[in-house]
């Protein structure tokens, strides 16, 4: 006994091949030991835990024998990530983050614990930093430090997002490959004129006719008549809901703003034929939202039956969306119809189905994925964010009677109900730096980019060619060497609502942190006194590191109308309604990290009544 003890101990301390040897052969020898003759086994059942200890060590010491080749390899790859990140030299590209398991790499740790990987994986000595991480099919480059992430946004070359695009098409929404492969084709970029070195025909510029349709239906000349349904059908939708003076106790905040809210931006977008010919497509969407985590990580149907059940039956609700509006819709040659018509919605839709049905490949289903993740981009950020703002006003009763004490000069009313003035409210300071803040705090998306044709430089890094570089909003959003804590008083993993107001006499004050010689003495002083006076909103110096929506030519066309929706809301809410938060405390759920908004774990349960002022 004393013997194997010893050959344990000696593997362990030592990895020396005679010692291996004997380890492995020594069990099949002890098993032509005769039984009867046996120095170790003194009966039946001793002899087979012998044999089982002999079998198990053998494994063991196989697996010992097996993994010195990756630990080899994993060591070498942790050298040369440290001797990268020590001996930085400029325009060199990101190093390898070192992962134990050759082929797999990081993916798992990637896929299913991204928050804490990939904070991990993108800071060195304390700093954000440019990285590759390696996973199964291939590898991406995580780009957080912040003059890499600006020159993301400047550089024309990475303004497209094709290939989140037909990941995002092909696993979460559905698409055929027959239809993908006009979209993995297209090298063309997303400008008007394509790239020299591609040879797409006009009409297969997917990546160009979609994001100029985008940018021309959401930011263009279409977007004020779309807010205008948005404002006047939550209108509606509050106003049906039975609310009087008296408290409402009602048990979800989220579900009510999907009800309310969600079926607005839905409505607003794609018109009202979309919800009233499918009444089941907005609650569809939720359920679709909770499983698109599961899609995205690419898992068999047999995995996730509801799923695949829930994409298919909004995929054949869009296509019938499709049919009724071509049936009724009646255009003339003017173009009488003009922004807005209650069966396409916005005349964006119109527009898409003109260009994007001409595409090769492109067929009604083909079209139905597309607009599913139009639909789900457009309410599953918005809702949540809006649901965040008004909660974060509502639990705070100073922060709710500031808000509203701004908001007077912004609200009207007459005989057909409340009014408010957007070109003021679109300007309110404080409500301004608690949406940035809220968006800041719970935004949680990857913005993936890719050149196609060209190495480029991202800030001090080489992002090679046609490789995909990928931010993460939240990292950037976590930055304790960027964001102004005010000395550890409002940590970055709080809310905040004032963070994003500077007032210039006061250093403490602003998004950025700033250093002591950044203050002059009236400064010192009010930062001893802890003073504030408020401050402006200011967003100025935050291009690489505020990024809820992207940046640059890619950056969400949905932006500015999302802001709109936000603010609006809120403020209609805080205006006409008293709100008491019965669920305080709750954490925030972060299982949709990289494709999203967080939102909180369990119903927040709430009461609810018309201010007695609004009469
Ligand atoms: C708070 C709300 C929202 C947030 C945080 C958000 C965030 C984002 C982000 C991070 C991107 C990727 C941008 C990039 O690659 O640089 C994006 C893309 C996009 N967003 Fe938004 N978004 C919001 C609301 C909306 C709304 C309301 C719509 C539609 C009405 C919308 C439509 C889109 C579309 C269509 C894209 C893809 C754009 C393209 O590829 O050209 N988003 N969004």
């Amino acid at each position: 006994m004393t013997g194997r003890k010893d050959v344990h101990h000696d593997f362990a301390v030592a990895i020396s091949w005679s010692r291996l040897k004997e380890a492995i052969y020594e069990p099949f020898l002890n098993q032509s030991i005769p039984y009867d003759a046996s120095p170790f086994a003194s009966s039946a059942q001793e002899t087979k835990s012998g044999l089982w200890t002999g079998t198990s060590r053998q494994v063991l010491v196989a697996a010992g024998i097996l993994a010195i080749p990756f630990v080899f390899n994993y060591l070498f790859a942790v050298i040369v990530y440290h001797w990268t990140n020590l001996r930085r030299t400029k325009r060199q590209t990101p190093p390898e983050y070192p992962a134990m398991l050759p082929f797999v790499g990081s993916t798992f740790s990637f896929l299913w614990d991204s928050a804490s990987f990939v904070k991990k994986a993108t800071s060195y000595a304390g700093k954000l930093t440019c990285v590759r991480i390696s996973l199964l099919v291939n590898g991406i480059f995580l780009v957080q430090e912040p003059a890499a992430v600006a020159d993301m946004w400047k550089n024309q070359c990475l303004s497209s997002p094709i290939y989140v695009y037909t990941i995002g098409l092909r696993y979460m929404f559905g698409m055929s490959e027959k239809a993908l492969e006009t979209y993995t084709a297209d090298d063309s970029g997303p400008a008007r004129n394509p790239h020299p070195s591609s040879n797409v025909a006009p009409h297969n510029r997917v990546d160009f006719l979609t994001h100029d349709l985008l940018l021309r239906g959401l930011t263009g000349a279409p977007m004020l008549p779309t807010f205008r349904r948005f404002q006047t059908i939550v209108k509606r939708n509050l106003g049906a809901q039975e609310i009087g003076d008296e408290w409402v106790e009602m048990p979800d905040l989220f579900r009510f703003f999907t009800k309310n809210i969600g079926t607005a931006v839905l409505e607003a977008l794609f018109g009202p034929s979309l919800l009233e010919i499918n009444p089941g497509f907005a609650d569809d969407m939720w359920t679709f939202d909770q499983e698109v985590q599961n899609l995205a990580k690419r898992l068999p149907r047999f995995m996730i039956p509801r799923a695949y059940q829930v994409r298919n039956r909004m995929l054949a609700q869009i296509q019938n969306w499709y049919r009724y509006a071509r049936e009724h819709f009646r255009d003339d040659e003017d173009g009488a119809a003009g922004d807005w018509d209650p069966f396409w919605g916005s005349v964006m839709n119109r527009d898409r189905q003109k260009s994007l049905l001409g595409i090769d490949g492109q067929d009604d289903a083909a079209m139905a994925s597309a607009d599913l993740g139009l639909m789900w981009t457009s309410i599953t950020n918005s809702v949540p964010s809006t649901m965040m703002t008004a909660l974060h006003i509502f639990k705070d009763a100073d922060l709710l009677s500031r808000i509203r004490a701004s908001l007077e000069d912004t609200v009207s009313r007459d005989a057909s109900g409340v009014e408010l003035a957007m070109d003021k409210l679109l300007s309110k300071d404080l409500l301004q730096s608690v949406y940035a803040e809220v968006l800041r705090l719970y935004v949680q998306t990857y913005i993936t980019r890719c050149a196609p044709h060209e190495d480029v430089a991202i800030g001090s890094w080489w992002l090679p060619r046609n490789e995909v570089g990928m931010v993460s909003s939240h990292v950037s959003h976590m930055n304790t060497e960027f964001w102004n804590e005010q000395n550890g008083k409002h940590p970055v993993t709080s809310f905040w609502a004032e963070r994003f107001l500077l007032d210039p006499s006061d250093a403490q004050s602003g998004p950025m942190k700033r250093t002591a010689g950044d203050m002059t003495n009236e400064a010192e002083d009010k930062a001893a006194k802890g003073a504030t006076d408020g401050g402006q909103f200011s967003s100025k110096g935050l291009s690489g590191a505020w990024i809820p929506y992207g940046g640059g030519f890619g950056a969400c066309p949905g932006r500015l109308l999302a802001k709109r929706m936000i603010m609006f809301t809120s403020a209609l809410l805080v205006s006409e309604f008293d709100i008491e938060i019965r669920t305080p405390e709750f954490e925030m759920d972060s299982s949709h990290y990289g494709l999203g908004i967080q939102k909180p774990k369990v119903p927040v349960a709430f009461a609810i009544r018309r201010r007695k002022a609004c009469h």
